[in-house]
């Protein structure tokens, strides 16, 4: 089983856009892929379960449940998984365990809520999920590398999800949101990944607006500064690029 952390230059650069894209092309070559978006922030109500819009993308994209298949029941997060059937999506709490209301940095929107945001509930959440069995898991992050968890005094913040990463000892990929500003966030994300011991396993260039001034002068200096792979190019809301996903997919498989 390979596993990957997925972080990106910034919130709204495409990380679930990715995401979704390299489970679907996993699933096209048999992998059984499944996506974890451990903290979520920006809610609906929907039926009485707190919705996130990027859990039910990697919801869709993920592995189906398969004939017999029997959960442990790891932090109380099997509840809604009796009665299930084969060919079922994974249920929406497990892939996403920490749903936090507004959409805000989430250790604000966990203060507000009482809720705390801890190394073992995402950790517990990404066991449960191993326990299918999949080939590759892919955990998204929320907004960029350096997101904190949880605060101090005066909002003094004491511990990032990039500890949590760093803990769990996980692979990265870095999705470059494809705009001006990016060459800095990209180059300042993988300097602090590298130096929080991580090995970057390669970037996604995601074109995330369509319209970028330059697109590919920016990608050259992208490939001439980052040591790292370019895993896959893609592009603004054009059918998935299927055999370059397949290519990043044996990249990482
Ligand atoms: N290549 C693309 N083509 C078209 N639309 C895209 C592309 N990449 C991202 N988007 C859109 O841009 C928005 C932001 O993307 P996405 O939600 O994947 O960002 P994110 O980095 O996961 O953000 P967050 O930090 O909230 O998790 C979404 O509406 C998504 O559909
Ligand atoms: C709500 C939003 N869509 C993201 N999930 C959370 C982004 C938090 C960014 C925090 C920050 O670095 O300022
Ligand atoms: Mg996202």
């Amino acid at each position: 089983m390979k596993q990957y952390f997925i972080t990106g230059t910034d919130t709204e650069v495409g990380k679930t856009y990715v995401t979704c894209q390299l489970l679907n092309a996993a699933q096209r070559l048999s992998l059984r892929a499944i996506g974890y978006k451990p903290i979520a922030a920006g809610c609906e109500l929907v039926n009485g379960e707190w919705v996130n819009e990027d859990a039910l993308n990697i919801q869709k994209a993920s592995a189906k449940i398969r004939v017999g298949e029997v959960i442990e029941d790891v932090g109380g997060l099997k509840a809604d998984n009796k009665n299930r059937k084969s060919g079922q999506t994974l249920p929406l709490r497990q892939i996403n365990p920490i749903a936090l209301k507004p959409a805000i940095a989430p250790h604000i929107a966990a203060l507000e809520e009482g809720v705390t945001l801890t190394f073992d509930k995402i950790a517990q959440g990404l066991d449960l999920l191993k326990t299918y069995q999949p080939d590759l898991l892919l955990m998204e992050g929320a907004g960029g590398w350096r997101l904190p968890l949880t605060v101090g005094d005066e909002y003094t913040p004491t511990y990032y999800l990039s500890d949590v990463v760093k803990s769990l000892k996980m692979d990265v990929i870095l999705v470059v949101g494809m705009r001006l500003g990016c060459l800095n966030h990209a180059l300042l994300t993988a300097e602090a990944i590298r130096a929080d011991g991580l090995a970057i396993k390669g970037w996604v260039a995601n074109d995330v607006t369509g319209n970028m001034t330059r697109y590919q002068e920016n990608l050259y200096s992208l490939k001439a500064m980052l040591p790292e792979p370019l895993l896959a190019e893609t592009p603004y809301q054009s059918e998935p690029n299927e055999e370059a996903l397949f290519a990043a997919i044996e990249q990482i498989r």
